[in-house]
């Protein structure tokens, strides 16, 4: 059987990682996009011709902002839209939004047309999806949905539970994830398939036990 956690344990786990063990969360989050890119652009399925990120307030949507640096420093063509109040960011996602600040990359806005994309790199929301998804989120998820753009989901699709594999009020569906660590319990279930597509597993450093058990 696969090896999966829940939600709370993958929470708890990058705690421990960073808080006990002392690896900084910065060193998890360009490890976890080192993965995520790499996963990309070595996959054949993507069409990386033209890439939109989309990227909310907390620390799924500062591994996307890794990810568009990522593909903007090895030349592909990609533009970031921020979703979500920026005064509500967590502090690695302002870390990121000024490196890529720093190399202009292009912003665009959340509410514009995404018919001219080839691929749509998901970092709405990650292990931190507290609530039914609603309003704009629930509009651009959608919207992402519809457009002809393979989507690319960091560590979970977003608006997908978990835990259960069942969507929270609507989630993007992905052709492809990359999770981070471990599958999450609920991408072991599946009608979660529809959501997630292909699933890679990133190995970032965090390890639920003597890393030789896993
Ligand atoms: N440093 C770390 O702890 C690491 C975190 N990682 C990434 O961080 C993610 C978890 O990050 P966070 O805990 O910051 O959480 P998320 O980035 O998943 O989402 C948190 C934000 O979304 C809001 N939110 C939750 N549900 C909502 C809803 N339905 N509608 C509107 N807003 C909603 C929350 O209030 C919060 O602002 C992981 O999935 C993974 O991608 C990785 O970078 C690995 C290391
Ligand atoms: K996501």
């Amino acid at each position: 059987m696969r090896p999966a956690i829940t939600v709370a344990e993958s929470r708890d786990l990058d705690k421990k990682t960073i808080e006990e063990i002392g690896i900084p969360s910065l060193v998890l989050m360009e490890r976890a996009a080192l993965g995520i890119y790499h996963d990309m652009i070595n996959n054949p399925d993507l069409d990386l011709t033209k890439t939109l990120v989309l990227v909310g307030s907390g620390n799924n949507g500062g591994d996307a902002l890794v990810v568009a640096r990522l593909l903007y420093t090895h030349d592909y063509d990609v533009s970031i839209a921020l979703v979500g109040d920026p005064d509500h960011a967590s502090e690695d996602h302002v870390a990121q939004l000024k490196v890529c600040r720093y190399y202009d990359i292009p912003e665009v806005d959340a509410n514009s047309d995404f018919s001219g994309y080839t691929t749509i790199v998901d970092g709405l929301f990650g292990s931190g999806l507290a609530r039914e998804v609603e309003g704009e989120y629930k509009d651009i998820i959608d919207k992402a949905n519809a457009a002809k753009a393979s989507i690319h989901a960091i560590d979970i699709p977003s608006g997908l539970n978990g835990d259960t594999g069942k969507p929270l009020g609507t989630a993007i569906k992905a052709a492809s994830t990359s999770t981070i660590a471990y599958e999450k319990v609920g991408m072991t279930e599946p009608e979660s398939w529809d959501y997630t597509g292909k699933i890679f597993v990133d190995d970032i450093g965090i390890y639920r036990g003597n890393k030789s058990e896993n």
